[in-house]
């Protein structure tokens, strides 16, 4: 790439990438807004009162359809972001991290539920707040999400809105969750939870919450450089609290899961290789999207073994879908946690805390 030092070239290059941005944006964020957006505004015409199986819909399908194979990658990641190519030591990497970490929090679920559900929120929250970081620098092309402090603001918001918001708006919803999933090791340690669902603590976690969202809109519109990004970034913000706020919260995380979080982390992994880049540049969707499910395949499935045994060895897992949605939780909250490492790794490539 000699030539990029004459100004044409430079010229050129710079176009390109606008117009990869472009395309890339309109795959990664696109989806998910309007998923959100429309949601909202149907929720807040028929109500709430939503028929479960509508409501655990999105979150069943996120078997298959994006959310399980977002993370299904994973062996790819570090070898297509050094260029390198999968290689057995590579795989053997991660199938080391997965059985460790993945292993290790298995067990912390049999032997404390409660402690390994409130693990999992915290967890959550972070992962799903690191996961907006890139694609807003990258795609939307913040400037004002920098430093640790500013990144770590972000991710605190982003993240916490899946997380704090529905146990302000839907205590009743959440903690009938939480007992799904802990349920299905021991259905008396929910009550460890109660102190968490009390009004006091939803009104300290909106007032936390609350000061995190203005604090860090407020350090990014003194940093932002240019306000139209900004503005991006203050509209997700806010689309994200009201969608929270006023969707059923096993419906909104479903629907969230795949179209926003995993979507996202879906084009920053196709980004990955220049070639299917440059045809995701060129407006590209289905193809990209198909290579995607091609790469997600063998994992995805083999995973599906590994929600079997686990289903089976589960002391208090039943067939009914409050059942078999908690199991589902279970075993997503153990591939969250190598899963996490994995996506850090590729954070700090690209200098997440910058
Ligand atoms: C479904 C649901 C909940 C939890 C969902 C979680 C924690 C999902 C995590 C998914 C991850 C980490 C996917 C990987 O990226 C709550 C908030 C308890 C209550 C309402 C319904
Ligand atoms: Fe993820």
């Amino acid at each position: 790439m000699s030539d990029t030092s004459s100004p044409t070239a430079e010229r050129l290059t710079t176009a390109l990438a606008g117009r990869r941005l472009e395309g890339a944006a309109r795959l990664a964020l696109l989806p998910g807004w309007i998923t959100l957006l429309a949601t909202s505004v149907v929720v807040t015409v028929v109500g709430t009162e939503i028929p479960l199986s509508i409501q655990l819909a999105p979150l069943f399908l996120s078997v298959l359809l994006l959310g399980l194979p977002h993370g299904a990658v994973d062996h790819l990641v570090t070898p297509r972001a050094r260029g390198t190519g999968l290689t057995a030591r590579s795989l053997a990497e991660v199938g080391l991290v997965y059985a460790l970490l993945g292993g290790g929090y298995a067990v912390v679920w049999f032997l404390s539920p409660a402690a390994a559900f409130v693990f999992f929120i915290l967890l959550t929250w972070f992962h799903w707040g690191q996961g907006d970081v890139h694609p807003l620098r990258e795609l939307v092309g913040v400037t004002h999400v920098r430093g640790p402090g500013g990144t770590a603001l972000t991710a605190l918001v982003r993240g916490g809105a899946p997380m704090l918001v529905p146990l302000v708006a839907f205590p009743g919803e959440y903690r009938r969750v939480a007992e799904w999933i802990v349920g299905v090791v021991d259905p008396g340690a929910v009550g460890a939870l109660d102190p968490f669902f009390t009004t006091e603590a939803r009104l300290l976690v909106a007032v936390v919450y609350g000061s995190l969202v203005v604090t860090a809109l407020g350090l990014g519109w003194i940093r932002a450089s240019n306000t139209r990004p900004w503005r991006i970034d203050a509209a997700e913000t806010g689309l994200l609290v009201v969608f929270f706020a006023t969707v059923p919260p096993l419906l909104a995380i479903g629907l969230y899961f795949c179209f926003w979080h995993s979507l996202r982390h879906i084009v920053r992994f196709l980004l990955l290789d220049d070639r299917i880049a440059a045809s995701v540049d060129d407006g590209a969707v289905v193809a990209p999207m198909a290579r995607f499910a091609r790469d997600a395949a063998p994992l995805t499935a083999l995973s599906l073994v590994f929600a079997v045994a686990l289903y089976l060895l589960l002391p208090g897992a039943a067939a009914d879908p409050g059942s078999l949605m908690g199991v589902y939780l279970v075993f997503i909250a153990v591939l969250t946690l190598p899963h996490v490492a994995f996506v850090s790794v590729l954070d700090y490539y690209d200098g997440f805390w910058r």
